[in-house]
């Protein structure tokens, strides 16, 4: 007579990005106060969003993740048949997000970010440092995907109007949000004692100081994105959201930004960037699949 085989079949590198991506789309959406986003306490500035939408539409990018990381796999190197592939990919990852959500944006932005930077990580698992995942995702974004339709999307419409180039142009830039604002204040607030929580909301603020969020300038123009980028600034400056002082400005923020009906939903993308990159970073193993 044969035992059952009880040992769980060991997952593939593109199945552990995938998952990896997802926990980090999850853990973004979970964390809580954010300033006027989806999370634990509520929808935020969105009326047509809410947590469990996240968490549906999260789950529902799995394949889409999985695909972009076989895919870099079988064609190996950076180049337009890559980057034709993926872009392909995310177009049905975007088909099946709406399909899950009866036709809400909760993550467009989300898998044009993690999906170049499991593409990226895919390319080379050796290769952990956050920047050198980043500047192969940036390569990778330069190049320009024949098929990809050119809507007049929200993102063009303000690069029109303000001459932002969003969420394009941030990873063609190698994620600089990511790479030079989230991860330290990620790893400075933590080494400060500030507490995980508090610190990926501080990398979420550091994200939000500087960014030209074209989701923000959509909908509150100019003066909508002043006030993120200052309102995130004076938080970090009177001690981060660890501090007494840091959360009633925190609080603040997160009415202003509400009642200018301005949600940082790029700055979110770029946390769930961030978180990915960190993991990854962090030792948790993408090619002995240890977690
Ligand atoms: C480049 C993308 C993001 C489209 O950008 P565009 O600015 O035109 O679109 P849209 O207004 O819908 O915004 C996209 C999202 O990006 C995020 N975002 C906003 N600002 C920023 C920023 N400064 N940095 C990073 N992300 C940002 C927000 O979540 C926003 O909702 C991408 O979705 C795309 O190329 N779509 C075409 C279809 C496709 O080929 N998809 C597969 C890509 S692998
Ligand atoms: N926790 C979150 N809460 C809200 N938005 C988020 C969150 N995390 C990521 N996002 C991003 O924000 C974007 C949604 O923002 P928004 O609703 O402004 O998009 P839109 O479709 O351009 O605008 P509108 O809903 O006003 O028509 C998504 O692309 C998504 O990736």
């Amino acid at each position: 007579m044969h035992a059952f085989n009880l040992q769980p079949k060991p997952l593939s590198l593109a199945e552990r990005l995938a998952d990896m991506a997802v926990d980090a789309l999850i853990d973004e959406a979970d964390l809580s106060p954010k300033p006027a986003l989806v999370d634990r306490r509520g929808n935020g500035a969105h009326t047509d969003l809410h947590l469990g939408l996240m968490h549906a539409s999260a789950l529902s990018l799995w394949p889409a993740f999985k695909e972009m990381a076989q895919a870099a796999s079988e064609f190996g190197e950076v180049g337009l048949p890559l980057r034709e592939a993926i872009g392909l990919i995310g177009r049905e990852g975007e088909q099946a997000m709406l399909a899950t959500t009866h036709g809400v944006n909760t993550h467009r932005g989300a898998i044009w970010a993690l999906g170049l930077l499991v593409t990226a990580a895919a390319l080379e698992p050796e290769s952990t440092a956050p920047g050198a995942i980043a500047l192969r995702a940036a390569r990778l974004a330069l190049l320009d995907d024949r098929y990809a339709p050119h809507p007049l999307s929200h993102g063009a419409q303000v690069a029109q109007r303000y001459g932002a180039r969003g969420a394009r142009e941030e990873a063609q830039l190698g994620f600089p949000a990511v790479i030079q604002r989230a991860l330290p204040q990620l790893k400075h607030s933590r080494a400060a004692g500030h507490g995980e929580q508090n610190a990926r909301l501080d990398a979420l603020l550091a994200i939000m100081s500087s960014l030209a969020d074209t989701c923000v300038l959509y909908r509150a123009g100019e003066t909508g994105l002043q006030t993120m980028q200052l309102g995130a600034q004076a938080v970090l400056e009177a001690g981060g959201s660890a501090s007494l002082a840091g959360r009633r400005r925190l609080h603040r923020l997160d009415e202003q930004l509400i009642a200018l009906n301005a949600s940082p939903g790029g700055a979110a993308d770029l946390l769930a960037a961030c978180l990915f990159l960190d993991r990854i970073e962090s030792g948790d193993s993408i090619i002995q699949g240890v977690f």
